[in-house]
Parts: C-alpha cells; sequence; structure tokens
C-alpha cells in the first residue's frame, strides 16, 4: 500500500519526555520530530532502555510530554488533562500489549467490547456488530464465551488485537505484541498486522524481533532518547546524525 500521498496522521515536534522520580532526571525522550501519514506500517526498535515504551505511550496519549507538540489528526493533544486524553484515547487509539492485557473474569466478547462501552457515539446494537466483526476478523468468532484462561497465549493476543481494532482506531499501537507467542503464533499475529495494514490501519510496533521488524513498511531507530535512523524497509538505512 502506497501512503507517502495519504495525509499526516501523527506530527511529533521538538518532543522531550523527562521523567523525574528521587530527584533523579531521566530524558527518556529528546528532541523527536516525527511525521506518520495514515496508512503507514512503522517498527520502532533500539536498545532496552532507549525510549521506544515511552514514545508509545506518549503517541497512544497515556501520558503527557514534557515539552514540545503532539498532532493527533491535525488536532493538538500535547497538553490535555487525563479526561481529555482518555476520551481521544478511546475513540482514536487501539493498543497491542505483549502481555494481552485481557481482564480475566470477562469472556472474550466482553473484554472487545468493554472500550466501546465508554463511548457515548455507539448504541448497543452497534457495539454487538463491532465485536462479531472484529472477533470475526481474528478468527475467534467461535470462542466468544471463553474466558481468557481458556485460551492459548495466541488465542488470546488474537481476542486482543480484536479489542484494539473494534473500534475503528486511526492508530494502531503495539507494543512488543508477539514477545510472549511462540514462533508459530508469533507468525500468526503477525500475519493478522499485515492484513489490517492492508486494510489500511496505520500501525506503529515496537519490537526487539528483526523478523517482526521487517514486516513493517518503515523502521525508527531509538538509541538514548533520540531517532537516530528513519528509513523505509528493503532501502539502504539513512542515518541521521545524532
Ligand atoms: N515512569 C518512569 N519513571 C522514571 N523513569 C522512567 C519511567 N518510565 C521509563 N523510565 C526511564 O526512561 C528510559 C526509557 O524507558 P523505556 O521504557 O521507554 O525504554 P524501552 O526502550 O522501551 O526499553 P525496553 O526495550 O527495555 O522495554 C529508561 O531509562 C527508563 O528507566
Amino acid at each position: 500500500m502506497k501512503t507517502h500521498s495519504n495525509p499526516v496522521l501523527v506530527e511529533l515536534k521538538q518532543l522531550k519526555k523527562i521523567f523525574v522520580a528521587d530527584d533523579i532526571e531521566t530524558h527518556a525522550l529528546n528532541d523527536i520530530n516525527l511525521l506518520i501519514n495514515q496508512g503507514e506500517y512503522i517498527a520502532i526498535t533500539g536498545p532496552s532502555g532507549c525510549g521506544k515504551s515511552t514514545l508509545l505511550s506518549l503517541l497512544g496519549l497515556l501520558d503527557n510530554l514534557s515539552q514540545g507538540h503532539y498532532l493527533l489528526a491535525n488536532h493538538d493533544v500535547s497538553n490535555l488533562d487525563r479526561d481529555e486524553r482518555a476520551h481521544i484515547r478511546n475513540e482514536k487509539i487501539g493498543f497491542i500489549f505483549q502481555a494481552f492485557n485481557l481482564i480475566s473474569d470477562l469472556t472474550v466478547a466482553e473484554n472487545v467490547e468493554l472500550p466501546l462501552t465508554y463511548r457515548k457515539d455507539i448504541s448497543k446494537e452497534q457495539r454487538k456488530t463491532m465485536v462479531a466483526d472484529a472477533l470475526a476478523k481474528v478468527d475467534m468468532a467461535h470462542r466468544v464465551n471463553h474466558f481468557p484462561s481458556q485460551l492459548s497465549g495466541g488465542q488470546q493476543q488474537r481476542v486482543a488485537v480484536a479489542r484494539a481494532i473494534a473500534g475503528n482506531p486511526s492508530i494502531i499501537l503495539a507494543d512488543e505484541p508477539t514477545g510472549n507467542l511462540d514462533s508459530k503464533n508469533a507468525q500468526a499475529v503477525m500475519n493478522l498486522l499485515d492484513q489490517l495494514h492492508q486494510e489500511g490501519a496505520t500501525i506503529c510496533m515496537v519490537t526487539h524481533d528483526p523478523r517482526g521488524a521487517s514486516r513493517a513498511k518503515r523502521t525508527i531507530e531509538i538509541f538514548d532518547g533520540k531517532i537516530v535512523a528513519d528509513h523505509e524497509n528493503n532501502q539502504q538505512s539513512a542515518a541521521i546524525t545524532v
């Protein structure tokens, strides 16, 4: 899928994130400038502690940035309070985590439905249809009444993907989505992400796995809180001066 001419979905300008704990400042991200077009499939890579998860949590409005600007679909979301961030997050962002993060005492269908219940723009009937569609897409429609503990890891992650896509988010953020899976299930989840990308989804995935990263169309490498390379995959890496 060609994405160069698509509208810009994410724009980060001079973004910084500084954590302060016990009087110690950690500059987790420094001067991050990044454009993501609609429909892109991006892998974020780099060594442990370089700032990958911090970047994903800022993109996902789980936390506020310390300095700089974040525009999401042309809206400035740099300085929102917790409730405003939660509202936008719920409508526009789908998350997939390494540890699946399903709620153990909710069924598969209830897990996928839960984020939609906070959406005032969606009726109960619409919700049921969206849940059924999402579970069909990940091939889990036959397990709607199961609980997470009754599913394999690969099945749990497929349910988590269904939860992420059910509300038609603008962007899907995945943090090591195959980190807890064996190679067969990892491949199934990566195939699912490929399929979502083919259908037009914008995906941003943190991964340590070079094979996973190579499935994305663009790779952003982070080192010590900075973007040190940003290149289309299968092309020569274009290193950026740190
Ligand atoms: N809540 C926090 N409070 C203080 N420091 C933090 C916090 N979250 C992250 N950090 C620090 O920010 C830096 C970046 O962490 P981050 O989790 O983003 O790295 P990462 O690249 O995702 O690492 P890994 O690959 O090991 O998950 C690290 O030095 C980390 O210790």
